[in-house]
């Protein structure tokens, strides 16, 4: 069990790098304490599995150093780093039973035989595979070789971390959920650091205490699933957290008033003159509401979306598409609509970086 630390880690897969374009990982600072459940999330090739490879020691970073608690491991194969790894699709020996395979990782360590009996079962009881113990692995569903996997993974009650590369990829739709929350009560019975990589956001926010959002190779925010719904720390991050994400309108931002496509908005604070390329105001469709055509925002109503949970209106202001919420029962006549923001609920993002409002404490 270990705190794991990335200081100053940055990694490029040519052999002279010259710009922050040639990095895969741009500089990354980063602390994940002992006993944390993470979840590393982010698009496809932003740089998730390099950094997940860079921690397990299959990949050894160009600058930085990682440390497990205080010993520099920067060095090290996979194989002196005790760490525990899943990935996307089954590592299972097939020739072997159930059993056999989930205490493969605690034998080759030469741990006593009752220890062994006593640890796989009670892995086997969390995952449902008591009944298939004594079965060959081979005759098993892919969801089944999965468990496994998962299984020899979380064995070991010693190691520094788990490592998860996308686990339940291979998992049938309907089990994925059930295995979330089994992993999370493992996680709470196990007190082991974890770190589930996904780009799946629902996946993320129902695993981690701490969700790591990275973008281009950098990490843009981490933070509980609150933090990132409640202050997304760069419009990314707002973008793509949320069903739909953020609204990101650009605006002018002068003291407490922002202009967006010429029209007023009142924001809750004053903000510093702000000296950015992009000035961009954020908000949610959930702190948005669309109203007959009145006071608010005029807009045009493109077209409502029934979601199930709510309705969400797609609208433009002038050149600007948003989503809304639209409550039960608004009548609306034509296509023509107002918008009322939360004032408290609206951010300011210069260069996508959001901005503490002036005399704030960051
Ligand atoms: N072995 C490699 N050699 C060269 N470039 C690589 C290598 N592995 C990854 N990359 C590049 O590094 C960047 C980050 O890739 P990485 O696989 O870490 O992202 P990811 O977020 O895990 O994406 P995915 O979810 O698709 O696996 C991408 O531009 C990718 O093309």
């Amino acid at each position: 069990m270990a705190r794991i630390t990335l200081d100053k880690l940055a990694h490029s897969y040519k052999p002279n790098p010259s710009g922050p374009g040639d990095y895969a990982l741009k500089e990354i600072d980063h602390v994940w304490r002992q006993g944390g459940a993470y979840a590393l999330l982010g698009p496809s090739g932003c740089g998730k599995t390099t950094l997940l490879n860079i921690i397990s020691g299959l990949v050894t970073p160009t600058r930085g150093r990682i440390l497990f608690d205080d010993d520099d491991v920067t060095g090290r194969p996979t194989e002196a780093r005790n760490i525990a790894q899943v990935f996307q699709f089954p590592v299972v020996y097939d020739t072997m039973t159930v059993r056999e395979n989930l205490a493969f990782p605690l034998k080759n360590r030469g741990v006593a035989r009752d220890v062994i009996r006593r640890r796989v079962d009670e892995i086997a009881g969390l995952l449902d595979l008591t009944r298939s113990l004594d079965r060959k692995a081979s005759n098993l569903t892919a969801d089944a070789k999965q468990k496994i996997s998962l299984g020899r993974g979380l064995v070991r009650p010693d190691v520094a971390a788990i490592l998860f590369d996308e686990p339940l990829t291979v998992i049938d739709p309907h089990l994925k959920w059930q295995l979330r929350s089994t992993l999370k009560e493992l996680h709470r019975r196990l007190d082991i650091t974890m770190i589930y990589v996904t780009h799946d956001q629902t996946e993320a926010l129902t695993f981690a205490d701490t969700v790591v959002v990275m973008h281009d190779g950098a990490v843009v925010q981490a933070g509980t699933p609150d933090q990132l719904f409640d202050r997304p720390a760069h419009t990314f991050v707002g973008h793509f957290i949320g069903s739909p994400g953020m609204n990101v309108l650009p605006c002018r931002v002068d003291g407490a008033l922002a202009t967006v496509e010429g029209h007023p908005v009142t924001l809750a604070h004053a903000y510093p003159a702000l000296d950015a390329a992009r000035v961009e105001l954020g908000i949610r469709p959930e702190f948005i509401r669309l109203a007959p055509r009145g006071a608010g925002l005029p807009v045009r109503v493109r077209r409502i979306d029934d979601i199930g949970r709510a309705r969400i209106a797609r609208v433009e202001l002038g050149a600007c598409a948003l989503s809304a919420m639209a409550p039960d029962g608004v009548a609306l006549d034509g296509d023509e609509a107002s918008l009322s923001l939360d004032p408290s609920r609206i951010h300011v993002y210069a260069d996508g970086r959001l901005v503490a409002p002036a005399g704030a404490i960051a």
